[in-house]
């Protein structure tokens, strides 16, 4: 190992996508940097996460594409392998879940590694596979988020699988459950399913992605179904057993349905006990590190990533990364601004989403007006055809005019978002946004329906 100096700038804790994004920029700044990571360098959306997840799901759209044939351009028979997949996900995403890669981007710019995991020994002070850091600036804390496990009866006990099985996976499952019709369940129910997984889709809240607009859960679970997929929500699990290898759930009501495996996708929670955050005056038993604007936690400690509990993405992570190396250096910029925080689901339709919805936005005592397009009544809906599901919602704050919050469903949804975004982010008038011209036939021009339908959707 590299001598490592014991007098240092900063070290981070937890080499995710924020911890490897702030130590890389710390470093290239000319810091004498610590990083330090128990698991892979990276964290999860590489290995087990966004970038395995996304691999699956581009090979299964490619196969529902395929299906799409007949009745559009002539016949087509579709037999899935999943063998080209599991591949790709060990040899070009995660090099066998070996981070050696990684390892070395950020020794070569200057950064000292260790692997093991830290802890806090009081303000300055880490430890770390038995050294000890004094640090002259920053302690950033970046490190993540775990699934969080709902106490359903007899879970604990089985062999459940969470994201990090179902993408590690070298053969799809006969059969699947799916607990939490969240980004996760959704995204990897769909995935399998178009492999042939009979999917099981269980989701305790009345629809799938209930913190979306309430028409999208709605028009998922149609996709969903009319994929084979069995969708079952407001449905709660209230034991689990695990017997001749297949898993039986059984739910409010007495139901019982069975799966060859099973797939807890209901949520994750920020990682803050057992590094020592009380040494500092920080709380580990709270739900997330709070940080202000500039991602400070306490006096020489800043914090990013999921473990803040803000939108849990790799764009937040890295977003908020890029804050905290700019006040660590004392350079002024503004405070972090969630304003038009983007997210997209990866399904087919894709499913983008930016700033409030209107629930959220009449929550917080904004006169919100809404405005509707449906995907396929637009031009280019109409041409795509097959695979054509989607919609638009605009929500305007009607006393300023300027839009707040933005759903783009569709085939291209997540990429439609970003006009969407820019038009929140710079609170672009409404007024000026009608006299756009929308090149036809886009996607994205159904925005100018949903424009036109602003107040008359309410
Ligand atoms: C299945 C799935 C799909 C996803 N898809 C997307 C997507 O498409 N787009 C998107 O934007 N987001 C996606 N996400 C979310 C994304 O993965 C996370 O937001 C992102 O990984 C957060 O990065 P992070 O650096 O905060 O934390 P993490 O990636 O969790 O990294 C934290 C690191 O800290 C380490 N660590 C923890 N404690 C210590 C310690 N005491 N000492 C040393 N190391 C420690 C851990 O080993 C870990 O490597 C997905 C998540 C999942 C689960
Ligand atoms: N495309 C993306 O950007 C992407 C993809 C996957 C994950 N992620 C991130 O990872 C995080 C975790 O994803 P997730 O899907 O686990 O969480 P989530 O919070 O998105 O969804 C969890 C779902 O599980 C449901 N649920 C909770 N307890 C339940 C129970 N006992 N029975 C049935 N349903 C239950 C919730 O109502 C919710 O709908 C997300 O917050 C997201 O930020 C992002």
């Amino acid at each position: 190992m590299a001598h490592v100096p014991h007098e240092v700038d900063a070290v981070v804790i937890g080499m995710g996508v924020g911890g490897e994004h702030a130590a890389e920029r710390l470093a290239e700044e000319g810091l004498d940097v610590v990083g330090v990571e128990a698991e892979l360098v990276g964290g999860e959306c590489p290995y087990w996460a966004c970038v395995p997840s996304k691999m699956m799901i581009r090979a299964g759209n490619l196969l529902a594409e395929a299906r799409r044939v007949p009745g559009m351009a002539g016949d087509s028979q579709v037999v899935a392998d999943f063998a080209p997949v599991a591949a790709r996900i060990r040899e070009e995403a995660t090099d066998d879940w070996n981070d050696q890669v990684a390892v070395d981007r950020f020794t070569r710019k200057g950064g000292h590694f260790v692997r093991g995991r830290a802890r806090l020994a009081g303000p300055g002070r880490v430890e770390a596979d038995g050294q000890a850091f004094h640090v002259r600036r920053a302690v950033v804390v970046a490190t993540g988020s775990r699934p969080q496990i709902p106490p359903v009866p007899g879970l604990e006990a089985t062999p459940y699988w969470t994201n990090r099985q179902a993408v590690s996976v070298k053969e799809p499952p006969a059969s699947l459950l799916v607990l939490g019709g969240g980004a996760i369940g959704v995204e990897l129910a769909q995935a399998f399913a178009r492999f042939g997984t009979a999917v099981t889709l269980v989701e305790a809240m009345e629809r799938l992605l209930p913190e979306e607009e309430p028409t999208v859960g709605a028009l998922l679970a149609d996709v969903l179904e009319e994929e084979g997929i069995t969708v079952r929500t407001a449905a709660r699990a209230t034991g689990v057993r695990h017997a001749d290898d297949a898993f039986r759930l059984t739910l409010e009501g007495g139901q019982e349905i069975t799966g060859q495996h099973l797939l807890v996708a209901t949520g994750r929670q920020p990682h803050l006990a057992g590094f020592g955050l009380e040494s500092v005056g920080l709380d580990p038993q709270a739900r997330a590190l709070a940080v202000d604007g500039q991602m400070r936690a306490a006096a020489g400690v800043w914090g990013v990533g999921d473990v803040t509990g803000r939108g849990l993405f790799t764009h937040v992570a890295m977003y908020q990364a890029e804050v905290a190396v700019r006040d660590i250096l004392g350079r002024p910029g503004p405070d972090a601004d969630y304003r038009a925080l983007p997210r997209v689901t990866f399904t087919d339709p894709e499913v983008g989403s930016v700033g409030l919805t209107e629930h959220a936005a009449r929550e917080q005592g904004l006169r919100a007006r809404t405005g509707t397009a449906r995907v396929p009544s637009s031009a280019r809906g109409w041409i795509h055809k097959a695979g054509n599901d989607g919609l638009i919602k605009l929500v305007e704050d009607a006393d300023r005019g300027v839009l707040i919050g933005a759903t783009s469903v569709g085939p291209a949804g997540g990429e439609v978002l970003y006009g969407l975004a820019v038009a929140i982010q710079m609170e672009i008038p409404v007024d000026r946004l009608r006299h756009m011209m929308f090149a036809y036939p886009t996607f994205h021009r159904a925005v100018e329906d949903a424009l036109a339908d602003l107040g008359h959707g309410d």
